[in-house]
């Protein structure tokens, strides 16, 4: 048995759903969304912490509320997993978290049980390097390096020699959530540093509702356009709110 931890909609009914991709590069692109519970970060906006910001843990998170480990993940077996996605009769499945590749082994076994028709994408924020198991299934990298905004420690947010690999990785898209003008200023160091070419480079505005995307998106658009980076909204937050299984 090959278990994966994967985050809830409600206690106990595992978040699978499908959606529109509504970030980066695959924007609009219908999809299976299967997230997983956990996560090695800890970014004071997060807008999943029920994935990792469980009683006990000491963030820090900008909400005060921690959230029950037993109401808010599930446990199943790859099996359960594949049937759910199944369901949905589309072939293209994106991984999510929490930090989907601290759960690799299993993640590799439920592709291989899915089989070879699903284009896989990943969600992910590039510390964790691909494993030689389920770097062959994987089709999309969508990174999402934290800034200095984000309240994690530079040892934990930033592994040099994982970014490093990313960064030659044709797989690999750079997707940077920008709270303030200034954010680019650490986006344009890292481009330089690991050599991440500004095609790769998406700078989307951080916020969990429409009138703080547009806000944000008035002053982004035009530092893409001036840098050469894309721009990438957040299409289901317009379309649902910050809901989960949207
Ligand atoms: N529709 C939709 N698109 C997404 N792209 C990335 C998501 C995420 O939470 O990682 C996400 C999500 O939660 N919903
Ligand atoms: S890396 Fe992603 S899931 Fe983890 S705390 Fe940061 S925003 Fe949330
Ligand atoms: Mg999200």
């Amino acid at each position: 048995m090959t278990r994966l931890r994967l985050a809830t909609v409600r206690p106990g009914e595992p978040e699978i759903f499908h959606s529109l991709q509504g970030e980066g590069i695959s924007l609009g692109r219908p999809s299976v969304f299967v997230r997983l519970s956990g996560c090695n970060l800890a970014c004071h906006w997060c807008d999943t912490p029920y994935t990792w910001f469980f009683e006990g843990h000491a963030g820090p998170h900008r909400g005060d509320r921690q959230y029950d480990r037993r109401a808010n993940s599930v446990t199943l077996d790859i099996a359960e997993v594949a049937a759910a996605v199944r369901q949905y009769e589309c072939p293209h499945i994106v991984f999510t978290g929490g930090e989907p590749l601290l759960q690799q082994p299993a993640l590799a076994a439920l592709c291989d049980l899915l089989g070879p028709a699903y284009h896989i994408e990943i969600e992910s924020n590039g510390t964790v390097a691909l494993t030689a198991d389920f770097a062959p299934h994987v089709h999309q990298l969508n990174l999402s390096p934290k800034l200095g905004h984000s309240g994690n420690s530079e040892s934990t947010r930033r592994k040099e020699d994982v970014l490093a690999a990313y960064a030659s990785d044709h797989r690999a898209w750079f997707k940077f959530v920008i709270a303030d003008p200034a954010d680019a200023v650490e986006v344009a160091a890292l481009s330089e540093r690991f050599a991440i070419p500004a095609e790769r480079i998406i700078l989307m505005p951080e916020g969990t509702d429409s009138a703080t995307l547009r806000s944000r998106t008035a002053w982004l658009a035009p530092l893409c356009l001036d840098r050469g980076w894309r721009f990438t909204d957040r299409l289901h937050i317009h379309l649902y709110g910050d809901t989960r299984g949207t």
